[in-house]
């Protein structure tokens, strides 16, 4: 008679068997995994809709919701589903963030693209999960590009939440981007601060790299104040300069990579957002005044930033364009996904470059840009950054107490300028 070995988890020992106990135990095996598998593909359908975070539920220590929800569509001979790589902690929160697209077929399971973008209820969770941490109600994000993350560090009163404790945010991979949130006063007025954004060309989809607006959004914020480092391709502007933008070009919306893409959440905002005025027009004039009065006249001006998906710097050629042929005056690789974002959901937006460069407009010239440049041209001017944007944060505090109640007809008459 031959015999199989069979472990015995209860003592750690290993049992002789009969060759046919054997294979009846195989069999009972499998055929067990294959009921358990089918129940759970019959759970999983029956409690799709219920997988959507609660927040209603306890998302203030974000315990008892679920942040495995996702909507998916059935495409006709393959199912499209939603797998998770979060890991669940003890105390019940969820750390990582990558949920795939898988298509289902049989027993295989193949990525099919991106994960899809949260939705409304999980982005409300994150939000009610940061007011959980302050009792201060922010009317006022700032997200700092590259020079501008010191700003956090001077908010009184603060409390910091680092990107990676922040259940579905991306974490931050550039140099000089923290990958922190910091909420408390500037100037007495609470605001609440991303010590560092996310960019397409670090892996993210453009609506991760808005995320951080719907979830300010959410957590009450209207004015946006955004800052970003960026080449420029003027002749008579130099490093150092802020540029106020007035006007954006999206290389990346153009291409049909909008933040927006995907089903649209009327909570957020329309289907079709204008684009129109996203640059408000209120905030750039104090922007130049207050330019003027700190003393840097000579080094505040508006122009139009481009948006290029980066990470790679433009050729010669290509600034040529973007100057002669689109009349740009700056290029970066950010900011554009935030204010769409922002917009779409009704917020008003001041952004702003600091010109850490001039773009190399001869093929073949000595020069080409670099990351080094960018930061050390960022860090030289970060002082002269505080005081504008502490001054620019007080000027539109003062604007948003005089704004009506937001269902008044009125505020939005404020709002749109219209
Ligand atoms: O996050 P921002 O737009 O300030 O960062 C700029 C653009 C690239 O990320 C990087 C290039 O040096 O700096
Ligand atoms: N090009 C694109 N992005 C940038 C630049 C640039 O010259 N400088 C800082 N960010």
């Amino acid at each position: 008679m031959s015999y199989r070995y069979r472990h015995n988890p209860n003592n750690n020992t290993v049992l002789p068997m009969t060759e046919d106990k054997f294979f009846i135990g195989v069999i009972v095996g499998f055929l067990a995994k294959c009921g358990a598998d089918f129940i759970d593909r019959i759970w999983t359908k029956m409690t799709k809709s219920d997988r959507f975070c609660d927040s209603s539920s306890d998302s203030s220590n974000n315990k008892g919701c679920n942040w495995n929800g996702c909507e998916r569509s059935h495409s006709t001979d393959s199912e499209t589903s939603c797998s998770s790589s979060e890991s669940l902690s003890s105390n019940g929160e969820v750390h990582g963030n990558d949920r795939e697209i898988v298509a289902i077929q049989g027993d295989k399971k193949t990525p099919v693209g991106e994960e899809s973008p949260l939705n409304y209820d999980e982005i409300k969770a994150i939000a009610d999960f940061l007011l959980s941490k302050t009792m201060y109600r922010c009317q006022i994000g700032i997200i700092c590009g590259s020079g501008l993350s010191e700003l956090g560090n001077l908010l009184e009163n603060r409390t910091t939440i680092h990107y990676e404790d922040i259940p579905h945010f991306p974490v931050s991979t550039v140099v000089g981007h923290k990958g922190q949130m910091v909420i408390g006063l500037l100037k007495n007025v609470p605001v609440v601060c991303m010590q560092g954004r996310f960019h397409p060309y670090e892996g993210y989809p453009t609506w991760k790299c808005a995320l951080p607006v719907r979830v300010l959004h959410l957590m009450g914020v209207k004015s946006l104040i955004i800052s970003n480092a960026a080449g420029s391709l003027m002749s008579d502007h130099r490093v150092g300069d802020i540029m106020i933008i007035k006007d954006h070009i999206s290389m990346p919306g153009l291409a049909g990579r909008s933040p927006l893409v995907g089903s649209n959440d009327n909570r957020f905002g329309t289907r079709f957002p204008s684009m129109q005025g996203a640059y408000n027009k209120k905030y750039r004039e104090y922007a130049l005044k207050i330019g003027e009065e700190i003393g840097l006249k000579d080094n505040i001006h508006e122009g139009v930033y481009c948006m290029n998906g980066g990470p790679v710097y433009e050729t010669p050629a290509e600034c040529r364009m973007l100057l002669n042929t689109l009349n740009i005056n700056a290029v970066g690789m950010s900011t554009v996904p935030e204010v769409v974002v922002a917009r779409h959901c009704g917020m008003l937006v001041f952004a702003f470059s600091l010109i850490s460069n001039k773009c190399v407009m001869d093929t073949d010239s000595e020069n080409s840009p670099n990351h080094a440049e960018v930061v050390a041209a960022c860090a030289s001017r970060k002082s002269d950054l505080k005081v504008f944007v502490e001054r620019m944060v007080l000027q539109i505090y003062n604007d948003l107490q005089s704004l009506p109640l937001e269902n008044d007809k009125s505020y939005w008459k404020l709002l749109l300028g219209k």
